[in-house]
């Protein structure tokens, strides 16, 4: 389950998380976006800048006002450019800000030197100020007070100009107030913005969080739900299929092997002289010779063989797809096996043996439970003979 709790408060003051790590993870996750606004801004920023230079050169001529003028519109769109550069390849720049403002207000130093350069549009100066203001907002997107800072360089910028040029103080004033109002709208609009985008976020990332949890409890469920499969279908000693899930196994190999027109097999095999490890090594070696013959029938045979526990050290192997001839290749490979490989147990190698009782499966035999009866009888047959051995009925 993933229980991690995340504080996704937010402050209507600072349009931000108040937990560091949240606002943290909110600007990662906007990160590719707000780089790719700011660089579009910045490129578009930079056009105007030396598009708007050629109107200067009608009013200006080629005079020494146009080439100081020309220059700084290109140092600004360097500097621009520069900044579109740096985001691009660490997109991280964005949402620190900083170098954003910076620029931001090095590129405002242009428009003090249009109000000086370009008498013929003061008011238009002015008015584009405005609207620049109103723009700054738009491209910090994690930082409304850094772009507060930025403004208010503009804005006072431009009254000391006006002081300058020798405006009364009413102008200056006046010309504040119509500034505040651009950086008012400016500043609520982003911070509406800022916290409309978190609230988002927030949304978005309790969605992703709650279908993990639901993708959990699903895995959890089917794991569970396999595990109580497993539990119905095998025994629990040898992991092989129980007495219910291997006769159910039976039936279906037997009417696929019918409507094939496929021979098939059934064995009984039985370990031989197994009191014998129990009562010598005790009955955890005895498990353990058992689980270790398991592994080994299920190991030789064929994936499409089924190995059940009879019971006991008895097992039932069926072989579909196989004649009784080449069963008893089959069960003699294995009997080799098992006679050639004692089983290691705490440090000791125990020599195991087994017997095999095999028979056809026909056409005219009622159920399982015959078969395995005539099956068992020559098994019986293979004790009565010496052990280690198949016999078949
Ligand atoms: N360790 C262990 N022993 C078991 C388990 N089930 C049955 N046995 C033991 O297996 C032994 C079977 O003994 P017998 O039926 O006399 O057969 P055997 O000693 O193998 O002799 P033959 O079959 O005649 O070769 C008994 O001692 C059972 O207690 C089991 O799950 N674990």
């Amino acid at each position: 389950m993933h229980t991690v709790t995340t504080n996704y408060r937010l402050s209507n003051w600072r349009g931000e998380f108040v937990d560091a790590a949240t606002e943290q993870a909110f600007r990662k996750h906007s990160e590719a976006d707000a780089s790719r606004s700011l660089r579009r801004a910045l490129l578009v920023w930079a056009a105007l800048v030396v598009l708007f230079g050629l109107l200067d050169y009608p009013v200006l001529g080629h005079g020494y006002d146009f080439q100081v003028l020309f220059g700084w519109r290109l140092a600004t769109a360097a500097v621009l450019l520069l900044l579109y550069w740096q985001v691009r390849r660490k997109p991280s720049l964005v949402s620190d800000g900083y170098a954003v403002t910076a620029v931001e207000i090095f590129g405002s130093v242009l428009f003090f030197m249009l109000y000086f350069l370009r008498h013929d549009m003061v008011s238009w100066v002015i008015a584009v100020v405005a609207i620049s203001l109103l723009a700054l907002f738009m491209f910090i997107p994690n930082r409304v007070y850094l772009s507060l800072l930025a403004s208010a360089f503009l804005s006072i910028g431009l009254m000391a100009c006006v002081a300058a040029r020798g405006m009364g103080a009413e102008k200056v004033i006046g010309l504040g107030f119509i500034l505040v109002l651009p950086i008012a709208v400016g500043f609520f609009t982003a911070l509406r913005w800022q916290l409309a985008q978190r609230q988002q976020y927030a949304l978005l990332m309790q969605v992703i969080s709650s279908n993990r949890d639901l993708q959990d409890e699903i895995k959890r469920r089917e794991a569970l739900e396999a595990e109580l499969k497993r539990q119905a279908t095998t025994d629990p000693l040898t992991g092989l299929f129980n007495r219910r899930q291997y006769e159910m196994l039976f039936q279906r190999e037997r009417q696929r092997c019918n409507r094939l027109g496929q021979e098939m097999t059934l064995c009984v095999m039985d370990l031989d002289h197994f009191k014998r490890i129990n009562d010598q090594h005790g009955h955890d070696a005895g498990d353990a010779v058992l689980r270790h013959v398991a592994q080994h029938l299920c190991c030789s045979l064929r994936h499409s063989d089924v190995v059940g526990r009879f019971g006991g050290e008895e097992f039932v192997l069926i072989l579909p797809d196989t004649g009784l001839e080449q069963a008893v290749a089959v069960l003699n490979r294995l009997r080799e096996e098992l006679a050639e490989t004692p089983v290691p147990v705490r440090g000791q190698l125990l020599p195991v043996s087994a017997t095999f009782g095999v028979t056809a499966v026909r056409q005219d035999d009622s159920d399982l439970e015959s078969i395995v009866r005539r099956a068992d009888r020559a098994l019986y047959e293979g004790k009565g003979a010496g052990r280690n051995r198949v016999m078949t009925a």
